[in-house]
């Protein structure tokens, strides 16, 4: 497990295509203001040893939020998988934390307690798990939402020998190890933490909802 933030790199993973959003660039979108990806760095930075930015395109743009910017070694949009890859590949720490760009409220002290969690349970991968308000109404459930996840480096061989097979599922690959979910559904959780924006109407009004 890690000892300290200083084990950790935050990953931010910025690298799809955007389709619901019309293509655009996701982390590149503003929430209050600031880039989506940029807000994710601030969130975490405080959180990990080091912060990098997996993204595709603009790279440029990103690299200006004053972090490395690593794009996915796999071509043609893999899924968050790439960049876990990526990330797994580049990094210089023995773990790696995984975001992604578009849940701009994810918990402050969300690396200590996948690190606690995964410690206690003696597991190798730590994944979130949030509470999602369900379609038909009714109250949320928890769900596993497994962009979140902390995992370690040498697990990089067992990730690539799943990609180059063709595995794309995130929960597909984290299944073949232990892994231990961790739910976000303490009285002091923000039940928002884990909205997560897909198109720019949802992202519109995930700021709205915070202004109120
Ligand atoms: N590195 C990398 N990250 C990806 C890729 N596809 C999706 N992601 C990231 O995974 C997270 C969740 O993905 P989605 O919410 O589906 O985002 P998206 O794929 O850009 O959007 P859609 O095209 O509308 O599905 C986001 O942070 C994406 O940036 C990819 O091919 N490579
Ligand atoms: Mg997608």
């Amino acid at each position: 497990m890690p000892h300290v933030a200083a084990d950790i790199t935050g990953l931010v993973l910025a690298g799809g295509r955007g389709s619901r959003m019309g293509g655009v660039d996701k982390g590149l979108q503003t929430f209050n203001g600031t880039p989506l990806a940029r807000h994710a760095v601030q969130r975490l930075g405080p959180q990990v040893g080091r912060m990098v930015i997996n993204a595709n395109r603009n790279l440029p743009t990103y690299e200006s939020f004053g972090v490395p910017v690593w794009p996915d070694g796999i071509a043609d949009y893999a899924g968050p998988l790439a960049g876990f890859l990526t990330g797994l590949e580049r990094c210089q720490t023995p773990w790696l934390l995984t975001v992604p760009c578009d849940t701009p409220l994810f918990p402050p002290d969300l690396a200590s307690r996948l690190a606690d969690a995964l410690a206690q349970a003696d597991a190798e991968i730590a994944m979130v798990s949030a509470p999602e308000p369900q379609d038909e109404g009714g109250p949320p459930v928890l769900r596993a939402q497994p962009v979140f996840c902390l995992l370690p480096v040498n697990l990089l061989a067992s990730l690539r020998e799943f990609t180059v097979a063709g595995g794309r599922k995130i929960d597909a690959w984290t299944a073949r190890h232990r892994t231990v979910l961790v739910p976000f559904d303490r009285e002091d959780d923000a039940p928002d933490a884990f909205f997560n924006a897909n198109t720019l109407a949802e992202l519109a009004a995930l700021e709205t909802h915070r202004a109120k």
